[in-house]
């Protein structure tokens, strides 16, 4: 991690659920521009360290939050802080893929209208990068002002990360994004989670140890609530530190 630029800190995050812990004493560096995976098994607060990012847990009323996340050295729990703007900055991707009841066209505009940008040329512009960027355009260039209702559970999911690069963020995350795609899907999403890594941080929650091997540059195994391991997807694969590690990922437990 030395000659990384730390995009993402967690410093001594817990986190509960009205009385329940479900983060302890989380502190991880997520460095930029690259892709660092979450894993472990179910239930051991993936998804909840994942929404603390664009502060997603704000939408829970029970949630309640000590410790810190600097975005670029800034907390982002800071009460000045204008959430819509930090999640701009942070996009964030499903685990179903939400595309809006609306054209293609449209759906990846969306973000750029609410910004009320109305030259045609400039939405054409960024609607034509985003799906290239989402490795897409090729496959729905002719057909923008369709309803994206009518793409396949692949290609929504692609419009949906094309959807969050189109407003430009600098950090992506991914809440399990292929778990609900067959394999060919999956292998498309996987390349682009590659692609994307040259411009973009990228955080991802995984289930499938296999994707976090492909895809990440770092990764992070978490049990119970506890940050157990975290270091270079290489290492952690092949050289695990910790025991529960090398148990979890030889298949003894999760
Ligand atoms: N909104 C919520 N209210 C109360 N408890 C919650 C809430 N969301 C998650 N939890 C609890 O927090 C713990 C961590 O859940 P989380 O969804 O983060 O785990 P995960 O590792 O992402 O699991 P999975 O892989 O099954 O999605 C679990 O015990 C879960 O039941």
């Amino acid at each position: 991690m030395e000659n990384e630029t730390i995009k993402l800190e967690v410093e001594n995050l817990n986190l509960y659920y009205g009385e329940k812990r479900a983060l302890n004493n989380i502190s991880l560096d997520i460095p930029e521009k690259k892709v660092t995976a979450f894993i472990g098994p179910s239930g051991c607060g993936k998804s909840t360290l994942l929404r603390c990012f664009n502060r997603m847990n704000d939408l829970v009323d029970s949630c309640r939050i000590e410790g810190k996340i600097l975005l670029d050295g800034d907390d982002i729990y800071r009460k000045s802080v204008d959430v819509a703007e930090l999640r701009r900055q942070i996009g964030m991707v499903f685990q179903k893929p939400n595309p809006f009841p609306k054209s293609i066209y449209e759906n990846v505009a969306y973000g750029l209208r609410l910004q009320g940008v109305k030259s045609k040329r400039t939405l054409d512009t960024v609607v034509e990068n985003s799906l290239r960027g989402a490795a897409l355009w090729d496959e729905v260039k002719d057909r923008l002002h369709d309803n994206a209702f009518g793409l396949s559970g692949g290609q929504q999911q692609r419009l949906v990360i094309a959807r969050a690069i189109a407003i430009e963020p600098e950090v992506i995350l991914l809440d399990e994004p292929a778990s609900a795609l067959d394999p060919i899907s999956t292998l498309k999403i996987e390349e682009l989670i590659y692609e994307l890594k040259d411009k973009y941080t990228i955080v991802i929650v995984t289930h499938n140890m296999q994707q976090a091997a492909r895809v990440s540059d770092y990764t992070a195994f978490m049990y119970m609530g506890d940050l157990i391991e975290f270091g270079d997807t290489d290492t952690l694969f092949t050289n695990p530190t910790e025991k529960q590690t090398e148990d979890y990922i030889t298949g003894r437990y999760g």
